[in-house]
C-alpha cells in the first residue's frame, strides 16, 4: 500500500523548483514508501538544488525561448524535438502514477508527454499571471493549483484550485530563534540586520544600490546579509566584512528570514509567498524584466494591504534611502508592516495541493 510513484518537474529558476520540492516532501510524508523522479534542465540550478534535497533528477537537453534572434532559439525546435522524446522514455519507464508541473520550459516536454500517455497531470502556477508553459499544458491537465484571483483569464476555470504556493517546510515553521540564526550568519545580535535578496539568480540593479549605499547603511550602524546571486559573486565578494556577508546563494533561508530586521527584496512568486510568513517588514524591488511585469504585480498585490513598501528601480536613485530610513526609524512601521504582510500568509498551500494529487491516486 502506498508506494506509488510520482514524477515532478519544473525548473530554470528556484522559483519553479522549490515548490516541487516542496510538494515531494509533503507526498513523502503521507506516502513514504513511495519513489520520486525529477526531470529538470541539463546546466540548470535543479540538476544541483534537487539532489541536495534528497532526489533523483534527469536533465533534459531545453532552454527558454529568447526573445531575440539567437543561434540559441534556431536550435530550440531541435531542443523541444529530442527533449519530448526524451521525455517520453523516461515517463515510460518510470509510469508515475501523477506527474506535477510545477512551471518553467523544462516541465513542458515532461508533462505534455506524461498527458499524452494518459498520466494524470496536476499543475502548479506560483504566479499572478500565468507562464506560457502552463497555459500550453493546462487543457489536458486533471488539476491547477494557483496562488492568485482572477486566473480564469489564463485557465479553464472548473480546473482552477486556490491553494496558495506550497513553501518547503522549513520555512512554513521558522524554528531557529533569533540569536542562532544571527550567529550562523556570523553576525552581531546587538546591531540591527538587513537581510538583501535578488531572487534565487540575484539581481544585478539591487546588487548596484547595495554597492552604491554601504557607507549610508554603515553610517546608519547596521549590518547586511547580502545574497548577491552565483552569476555576480565574483564582482562583489571584495566587499564581505565583519558587518557585511555577502554570499552568492542562501542555503538557509530560514536562518535568513528570522535574522533579519528588515528585508530588501526581488518579487518573484516564492520569495512573496515565504516573506509573508516570515513576518518582517519587506521594501520590494520587482524585477522589470519579467513577462508582463508580473513581480510588480506580485508585490502590488501587498502593497494595496500596507503589507510591504513598494520600490520601482527607476526611482531607487532618487528615493531609496528616505524610504529606508522611514521603515528603519519607525518601530511602528515595522510592527505593522510584518503584523499585516503576517495576514496574507497561506501556509496550508502545500497540504492542498497534495489533497489535490491524492484525488486522483487509485
Ligand atoms: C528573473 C525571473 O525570471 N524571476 C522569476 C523566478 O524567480 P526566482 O527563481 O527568483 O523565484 P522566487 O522568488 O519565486 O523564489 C526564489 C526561491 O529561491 C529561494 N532562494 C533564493 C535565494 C537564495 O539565496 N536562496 C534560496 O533558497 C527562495 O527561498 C525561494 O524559494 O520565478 C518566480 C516564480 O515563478 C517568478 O515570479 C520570477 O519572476
Amino acid at each position: 500500500m502506498g508506494n506509488y510513484r510520482f514524477i515532478l518537474s519544473g525548473g530554470g529558476t528556484g522559483g519553479h523548483i522549490y515548490p516541487a520540492i516542496a510538494i515531494a516532501n509533503e507526498l513523502k510524508q503521507r506516502y513514504p514508501k513511495a519513489e520520486f523522479l525529477f526531470v529538470g534542465a541539463k546546466d540548470k540550478m535543479e540538476m544541483e538544488k534537487v539532489p541536495q534535497a534528497g532526489y533523483k533528477i534527469q536533465g533534459l537537453w531545453i532552454s527558454g525561448l529568447q526573445r531575440k534572434l539567437t543561434l540559441k532559439n534556431l536550435m530550440f525546435p531541435i531542443k523541444v524535438i529530442s527533449s519530448l522524446i526524451r521525455a517520453r522514455k523516461i515517463v515510460k519507464q518510470f509510469m508515475p502514477d501523477v506527474a506535477i508541473g510545477t512551471g518553467g520550459f523544462a516541465s513542458g516536454p515532461l508533462l505534455k508527454m506524461a498527458e499524452k500517455v494518459g498520466v494524470p497531470c496536476v499543475l502548479q502556477e506560483q504566479n499572478s499571471y500565468a507562464g506560457i508553459t502552463n497555459k500550453l499544458l493546462a487543457g489536458k491537465a486533471e488539476a491547477i493549483c494557483v496562488a492568485y484571483d482572477g486566473m480564469e483569464r489564463f485557465f479553464p476555470k472548473e480546473k482552477i484550485v486556490k491553494t496558495g504556493n506550497p513553501i518547503r517546510s522549513d520555512l512554513v515553521n521558522l524554528k531557529v530563534g533569533r540569536e542562532k540564526a544571527v550567529q550562523f550568519f556570523d553576525l552581531d545580535t546587538s546591531k540591527k540586520t538587513i537581510l538583501i535578496i535578488g531572487g534565487s539568480l540575484g539581481a544585478r540593479r539591487i546588487n548596484q544600490l547595495i554597492e552604491k549605499e554601504l557607507g549610508f547603511f554603515e553610517a546608519q550602524g547596521v549590518q547586511l546579509i547580502w545574497q548577491c546571486g552565483k552569476l555576480y559573486y565574483d564582482e562583489y565578494k571584495k566587499h564581505d566584512s565583519e558587518s557585511v556577508k555577502v554570499l552568492a546563494f542562501l542555503n538557509r533561508m530560514d536562518c535568513a528570514y528570522v535574522a533579519a530586521d528588515i528585508i530588501i527584496s526581488r518579487a518573484g512568486a516564492g520569495s512573496v509567498s515565504e516573506l509573508c510568513l516570515a513576518g518582517k517588514s519587506v521594501l520590494f524591488i520587482p524585477s522589470p524584466n519579467v513577462a508582463e511585469d508580473h513581480q510588480t504585480k506580485n508585490a502590488e498585490a501587498l502593497v494595496s494591504k500596507d503589507a510591504a513598501i513598494l520600490l520601482k528601480e527607476s526611482e531607487l536613485d532618487e528615493k531609496f534611502e528616505a524610504v529606508f530610513l522611514e521603515v528603519m526609524n519607525s518601530k511602528k512601521m515595522q510592527e505593522s508592516l510584518g503584523n499585516n504582510i503576517k495576514k496574507m500568509a497561506m501556509p496550508k498551500a502545500t497540504e492542498h495541493i497534495v489533497d489535490e494529487i491524492e484525488k486522483l491516486l487509485k
